[in-house]
């Protein structure tokens, strides 16, 4: 039998160590504090679209209990990463690999990228490389994934619409059998995963929900439908879409939606996007890569992105002034 380990099972990764056990693997999670108890106790209970589920898994503190697995799926808030990359290593047998199911632009982004940039760091998102050090790009795949979810009471998570995904890839393009083992137990537990020979350009994609919602839910304290229900809102959400759109092409990918049509479904969606989430519950916010990195990537490539700026410079000082954002 598969064994995939969750290291981080918060809202995405209980989500998806739901969806893994329902699909017939082996699941451990790697969780603290009341979920954790709360998971030991009772086990993960899943409100979604399909129904609820609930599903036993060992659930540990001390990834030592778990031992090596095949497959890691990493879902902390990317802030967490270094602290997790020093804690798995009694995970990973020789050839584990190790999923960064994130959202941004990922610490590996330019390792095996090919071209020009090939193997540039990103020191906001991987301080000291220690992630790269610890983990490796060779065991590294991409993860994308769509859910909108939160952890509702301890054990519990709710994940709020139907179009659930995740597309997982190989920083190298290739289509790989342990991308694909991990991906038909996720199918299989009734989430859509394709194995996608450019990962990349799903960064992208939906980078953009996060740049038009992130900012813009932090600075209304409001869910995305009470957000975007304001038409000067929308329309600044739209000119975001319009600017991370340009960014994405400067980057090589052309993500081809219109900007009105991609706001008008994120207007239909009464979820306070995760940032928001991190930012009322005291947790340390990704602003680094949501916002900083996307930033620095736009001024290196001469990309304007005005109002993005304007509303990502005050999300992050209002990151700051709540003691959750400490980086520049
Ligand atoms: N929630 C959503 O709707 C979506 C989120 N995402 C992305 O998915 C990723 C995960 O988000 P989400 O699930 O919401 O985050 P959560 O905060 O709900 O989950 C992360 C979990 O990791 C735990 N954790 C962190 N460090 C450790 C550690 N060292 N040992 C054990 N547990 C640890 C946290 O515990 P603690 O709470 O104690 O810190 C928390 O339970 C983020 O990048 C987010 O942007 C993507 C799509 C949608
Ligand atoms: C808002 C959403 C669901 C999609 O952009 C998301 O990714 C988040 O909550 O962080």
């Amino acid at each position: 039998m598969t064994r995939i380990c969750v290291f981080g099972a918060g809202a995405i990764g209980s989500h998806l160590a739901t969806r893994a056990a329902l699909g017939g693997a082996e699941v451990s999670i790697v969780a603290r504090g009341p979920h954790l108890a709360a998971v030991r106790e009772k086990g993960i209970t899943l409100h979604a679209h399909d129904g609820v589920h609930n599903v036993r898994v060992q659930a540990e503190s001390d990834p030592a209990a778990i031992g090596p697995v095949d497959a890691v799926l990493v879902t902390t808030k990317v802030p967490a990463l270094p602290v997790a990359a020093r804690a798995i290593a009694p995970l990973l047998g020789p050839d584990t690999p190790v999923a960064f199911v994130t959202n941004g632009i990922p610490w590996w982004y330019f390792l095996r990228h090919g071209g020009p940039r090939e193997g540039e760091r990103i020191p906001l998102l991987d301080p000291g490389a220690e992630i790269e050090d610890r983990v490796g790009i060779a065991r590294t795949l991409g993860g994308v994934v769509y859910s909108a979810s939160a952890v509702t009471e301890p054990g519990v998570v709710t994940s709020e619409h139907a179009d659930i995904r995740l597309f997982l890839g190989e920083p190298d393009g290739s289509v790989s059998e342990r991308a694909r083992m991990i991906a038909r137990h996720i199918e299989a537990g009734g989430m859509s995963c394709p194995v996608v020979a450019d990962i990349r350009h799903r960064i992208w994609g939906k980078l953009m929900g996060n740049l038009t919602s992130g900012p813009l839910c932090i600075l209304s304290r409001s869910d995305m439908k009470t957000t975007l229900a304001d038409p000067a809102l929308f329309a600044a959400a739209v000119r975001i879409a319009d600017e991370g759109a340009a960014l994405a092409l400067a980057y090589g990918h052309d993500l081809a939606t219109s900007s009105e049509a991609r706001i008008r479904r994120s207007g239909m969606i009464a979820h306070k996007p995760s940032i928001l989430q991190d930012l009322e519950l005291g947790r340390a916010m990704e602003i680094d890569a949501l916002c900083t990195v996307p930033l620095d990537l736009a001024r290196q490539a001469g990309v304007e992105m005005p109002t993005f700026e304007l509303c990502a410079r005050l999300a992050t000082q209002a990151a700051r002034a709540a003691g959750l954002y400490a980086a520049a």
